[in-house]
């Protein structure tokens, strides 16, 4: 069977600034991954050639054995990126981001029909924003605009949902709905990979955990791989004693 997410010795460089060297990750359906390394280690770059936005200037990246550019057009791989890399000011409604997850399923005249309509409605309903429907997405929390963003890959019906940093700037009672929500999708199928600097939370929430410093330093129990000899592999010596001591 094929992984949900197959990153196969894959190298990036921006210009002469290398963020990936080599990084190979497999995940399978029904597995939440949780990736953890310093800023800068390619998180961001990983996700993005999984969504086949950044080409490797060496390997691949297959999801269910095809393309992500195929991926993407069959709407099985959905992304929600950091919060930075979103215009909050775009005049959309949170229930016009949610229909954007239909798009592939409306064929050329992107006109919702009864079925696409309802997809939305159920996936609101999910993350718990069918009262905020109609507001700017712009207006809503940070942890409300995540749950938008999530419902739009619920609409979407992703198997493979990436998440960059979901619990960034989130507060526990969202952070504890995402999760939730996040167990679901994992027991109906779906491959999920997020990054966090929430080290907490990842056991609890995780089936496996990746260590990344522009390649794939570990990858397996979080238990095992949040270890501080281990986190101190990614993050260097200062930050393994400081979790040392909140772990
Ligand atoms: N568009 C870009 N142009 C040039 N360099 C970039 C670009 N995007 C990222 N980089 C560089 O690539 C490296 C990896 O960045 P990336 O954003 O993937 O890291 P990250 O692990 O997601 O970091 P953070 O935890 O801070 O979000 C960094 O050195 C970064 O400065």
């Amino acid at each position: 069977m094929s992984a949900a997410i197959d990153v196969d010795s894959v190298t990036v460089n921006y210009g002469d600034v290398p963020a990936l060297d080599g990084a190979t990750l497999r995940l399978n359906k029904g597995r939440i991954c949780g990736l953890v390394g310093m800023n800068g280690s390619g998180k961001s770059t990983l996700f993005k050639a999984i969504m086949g936005l950044v080409k490797p200037d060496a390997g691949t990246v297959t999801i269910d054995g095809g393309s992500p550019a195929a991926a993407r057009r069959s709407g099985a791989i959905s992304y929600v990126p950091q919060s930075e890399d979103v215009d909050w000011h775009f005049p959309l409604s949170v229930h016009e981001v949610v229909m954007m997850g239909r798009y592939g399923h409306m064929g050329m005249t992107r006109r919702p029909h009864k079925k696409d309509k309802l997809a939305v409605a159920e996936a609101l309903d999910r993350v718990e924003l069918s009262d905020f429907a109609q507001r700017q997405i712009g207006q809503l929390s940070g942890g409300q605009r995540k749950r938008a963003f999530v419902a739009r890959g619920i609409a979407q019906g992703a198997t493979t949902l990436l998440l960059d940093e979901p619990f960034a700037g989130v507060d526990k009672r969202s952070e504890a709905t995402i999760c939730a929500l996040l167990k679901e999708l994992a027991a109906d199928g779906a491959a999920i990979l997020l990054s966090t600097h929430d080290l907490h939370a990842l056991p609890e929430l995780a089936d496996e955990a990746v260590l990344i410093m522009r390649r794939v330093l570990m990858h397996g129990d979080p238990a095992v791989v949040l270890q501080p000899e281990n986190l101190a592999l990614a993050f260097g010596l200062d930050v393994m004693k400081r979790n040392e001591m909140a772990l």
